[in-house]
């Protein structure tokens, strides 16, 4: 019988998602076996500094990496968003599973949205995306740095450090706090990170039978639409060091992308927008890099640089 052992994280959010890339494939394929090798990344481990500051998002794939190059693992399950826009050598993604509520949501026990917060209200986040779309919609609010796994932001928040706190509303969601989403921050005010909301299986790329496996799982819309949103992120150099955002939408054979690169301490947004029709000539990839360009020619190389020198 054929054994899929799973590498994942230990946060709830990871052990949810992995979880049910499990259930999935268990329907998809009954005769096949299924084991979760639960891990620590350094990723999870080191809270206090800032993930830019250790060394980035690759550091939530090491570990599970390593534990397929050793064979313990075959498969590993990532949030997308967290996946760095190249993979080590060898790896690739086998699939991506149809995109929960890609937005960001706020949440609060003292205003209903991000408009009616108090003056000067404290505001955590540490992810740089969220902290320059803040300053860029409202420079009057504090901005405080919080990381830990969802539930530990959300004990915070509810000890009172923080008036309101901004989560994945894919985050809350699968692990059943849909209620403590006030609003749903939208497009085109506030964008996303590229492919948040979206799971993704990553495989050994000459692992054949891992791979058909997976393929049975990947959603054709979410791949298209994260496609466009990794290939704007690959073409700005995107890395958690820079605050890159993109949301891309299909509607029948029109893929629409929206993309912005923001600056934290001015609070400057550059944004660009692009709609294609897909063909055979025109790639999900091509637009990416398209609204890439135009981003770059309206002043983000400038905020690119800067935050590189940082
Ligand atoms: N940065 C950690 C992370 N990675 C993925 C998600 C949410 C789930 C998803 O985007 O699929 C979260 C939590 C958050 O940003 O609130």
């Amino acid at each position: 019988m054929t054994v899929l052992k799973i590498a994942t994280r230990k946060s709830p959010l990871a052990l949810w998602q992995t979880e049910y890339v499990a259930a999935q494939l268990k329907a998809a394929h009954p005769g096949v076996e299924i084991e979760l090798v639960p891990l620590s990344t350094r990723g999870d481990e080191v809270l206090d500094r800032s993930l830019a500051a250790i060394g980035g998002k690759g550091l939530f794939l090491k570990e599970l990496e390593l534990a397929m190059e050793r064979g313990e693992a075959n498969l590993a399950v990532h949030s997308l968003k967290d996946v760095p826009m190249e993979l080590e050598p060898g790896f690739t993604l086998a699939a991506v599973l149809p995109r929960e509520d890609e937005s960001d949501a706020l949440v609060s026990n003292v205003a209903a949205d991000l408009e009616s917060l108090p003056t000067g209200a404290i505001v955590g986040t540490s992810s740089l995306r969220r902290q320059a779309q803040l300053r860029a919609l409202r420079p009057d609010l504090e901005i405080r740095d919080l990381r830990g796994n969802v539930n530990t932001r959300l004990a915070k928040l509810d000890a009172g450090e923080y008036d309101a706190i901004i989560l994945a509303a894919a985050g809350l969601k699968r692990l059943g706090f849909d209620a403590r989403i006030r609003t749903r921050l939208q497009a085109p005010h506030w964008l996303p990170a590229p492919a948040q909301g979206a799971i993704a299986i990553e495989c050994f790329a000459a692992d054949a039978e891992s791979l058909r496996l997976c393929r049975a799982l990947n959603d054709a819309a979410t791949w298209t639409r994260v496609s466009a949103e990794r290939a704007m992120n690959r073409a700005l150099h995107g890395s958690c060091h820079v605050p890159v955002s993109a949301l891309a939408t299909l509607h029948g054979d029109r893929l629409h992308l929206q993309g912005a690169v923001g600056d934290v301490v001015t609070g400057r947004l550059v944004r660009a927008e692009a709609e294609m029709l897909l063909t055979d000539d025109h790639s999900p990839e091509d637009l990416g890099r398209f609204v890439a360009n135009q981003l770059l020619e309206g002043g983000a190389a400038e905020l690119l640089g800067a935050a590189l020198l940082d």
